[in-house]
């Protein structure tokens, strides 16, 4: 089990209510050391789209401010992309258990989305706590495949 993680939980408009639940559970779990909620605020939900979102999640993981992310669009891809644009973050749409666990223990991902349109929000918040729960070990060889990527953008 991970212990300690900085979380950032985020999403668009069409991920409120579920960035909303995620964070509610994971404000007080205990493998988290911290959680911020990077917006949509709900007094503002039309103040940022999926992109910005995405991207400001993983320039901030980039810069060791926080571990890790839980973004929230309609579908998880938007955001997936955005985050993805930032060299050295790996994120993930994950809307199953086994690929939500994978994207840990294969692929060391940063960075979980998931949409609102498309899960339900049980299993959405299911998907988040197990997320958590999982930790990429640096001496499996998966380490050598991730590395393949991590060198291709010179991170
Ligand atoms: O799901 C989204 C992007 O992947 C976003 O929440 C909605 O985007 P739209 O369909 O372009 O409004």
């Amino acid at each position: 089990m991970s212990t300690g993680i900085r979380l950032l939980v985020g999403g668009d408009v069409a991920g409120f209510e579920y960035k909303e639940a995620i964070l509610a559970d994971l404000k007080d779990d205990p493998r988290v050391a911290s959680v911020e909620d990077l917006g949509v605020p709900a007094d503002d939900k039309e103040s940022e789209t999926y992109g910005s979102v995405g991207i400001r999640a993983a320039e901030a993981i980039r810069d060791g401010k926080a571990d890790r992310a839980i973004l929230v669009c309609g579908t998880g891809i938007g955001v997936a992309i955005a985050a993805n644009k930032v060299p050295g973050i790996r994120a993930t749409v994950g809307h199953d258990s086994f690929s939500v666990e994978r994207s840990i223990l294969s692929n060391d991902c940063q960075v979980l989305t998931m949409g609102q349109r498309v899960v339900g929000l049980q299993l959405a918040r299911r998907l988040a706590s197990e997320w958590i729960g999982y930790t990429f070990d640096p001496s499996s060889p998966s380490k050598d495949k991730v590395a393949v990527i991590s060198a291709y953008e010179g991170c």
